[in-house]
């Protein structure tokens, strides 16, 4: 299949990445948040990403400027009509996926693939709100997208082998590695990352040592580049919990308790970085 048009949904910091990483491989991209200020945040932030691009001298004005006009934003899921992939990068809401999905299939062209980059939620549900679920997949990418390397692709139980293959195709034309996993809670990266994540805020809750120290602690004693705390202010602390109860609810194991504290946290809208407060503050 030949892929010339990506759409992406939500112009948040991994759709903005995503987005940014299709058009500099050659694609047009065409970028669609729900709200005029989302999508220009969106693609002020892909800007400032190029721009440094240019300054380290790995990429030229022109270049930057060529990436840039291979992409288009919107505020209409109808322009996903003439798309050939739709990667999905909207809140982790299992509802919304699900009505967006059963939109996507009624409006994109037959041939289309529909790839989630959810973090945790099933891809056979959000398949399941379609009427091919043989070209859904999961489609993960990390945060920072144009930094890390890796892309867990995720067969559904319908995904077909010719999807998987598009998928995988790409990922490795946007110069990421895709890694094959099956379509478990958490699949591997999350349910191995956030367990760590959420004992980490266990340990701050119960006293154990104090936001830098447990950063510290796992910085340079295990060489981590970033602490789990740090690390979930960057992921956003909604994402974090909503991962932790999908693991909750998928295992119906107590081993994935969502720990209080991060539930208070969000609760209290201190989502990390993007909120400007979590459990650092950022200006
Ligand atoms: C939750 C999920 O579903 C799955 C996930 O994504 S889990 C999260 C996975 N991600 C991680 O674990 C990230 C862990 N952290 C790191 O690897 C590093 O700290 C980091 C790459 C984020 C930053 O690296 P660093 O060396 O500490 O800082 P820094 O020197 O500022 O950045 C290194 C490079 O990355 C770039 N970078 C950092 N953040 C960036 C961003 N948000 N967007 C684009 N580029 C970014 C910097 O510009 C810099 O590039 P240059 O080499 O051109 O200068
Ligand atoms: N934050 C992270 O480290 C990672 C997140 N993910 C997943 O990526 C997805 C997005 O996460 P983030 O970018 O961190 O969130 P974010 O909060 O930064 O961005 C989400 C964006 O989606 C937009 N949006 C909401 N409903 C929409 C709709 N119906 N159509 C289009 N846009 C809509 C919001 O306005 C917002 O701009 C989630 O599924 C998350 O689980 C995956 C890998 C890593």
């Amino acid at each position: 299949m030949e892929i010339k048009k990506i759409m992406v949904l939500g112009a948040g910091q991994m759709g903005g990445g995503i987005a940014q990483v299709c058009a500099q491989a050659g694609y047009e991209v065409v970028l669609r948040d729900v709200k005029d200020e989302f999508v220009e945040r969106g693609m002020a932030v892909i800007t400032k990403n190029l721009s440094r691009n240019v300054e380290k001298g790995r990429m030229t004005e022109d270049e930057k400027n060529a990436v840039l006009g291979r992409m288009s934003t919107t505020l209409s899921l109808e322009d996903g009509k003439d798309v050939d992939i739709v990667i999905e990068a909207i809140i982790e809401d299992p509802k919304i996926k699900a009505d967006t999905f059963a939109e996507l299939d009624r409006i994109c062209p037959e041939h289309a693939i529909l790839a989630s980059n959810t973090s945790s939620l099933p891809i056979t549900q959000i398949a399941a709100a379609t009427k091919r679920p043989e070209k859904v997949i999961g489609m993960h990418f990390m945060n920072p997208v144009p930094v890390m390397k890796l892309v867990e692709v995720i067969r559904g139980i319908a995904t077909s082998d010719e999807t998987y293959q598009v998928i995988d195709d790409l990922s490795k034309k946007l110069n990421k590695v895709p890694v094959e996993v099956n379509d478990f809670p958490g699949f591997v990266s999350n349910r191995i990352l956030l367990p760590m994540i959420n004992e980490a805020v266990y340990a701050l809750m119960e006293g154990v040592g104090t936001v830098e120290g447990i950063d510290t602690v796992m910085e340079l004693g295990m060489n981590h580049p970033m602490g789990p705390l740090k690390l979930a202010d960057l992921i956003g602390l909604d994402t974090c919990l909503a991962i932790m109860e999908v693991l909750y609810d998928g295992f119906k194991d107590t081993k994935y308790r969502p720990c209080p504290l991060l539930r208070k946290y969000v609760t209290a809208g201190w989502l990390g970085r993007k909120s400007g407060r979590g459990f650092y503050t950022y200006s």
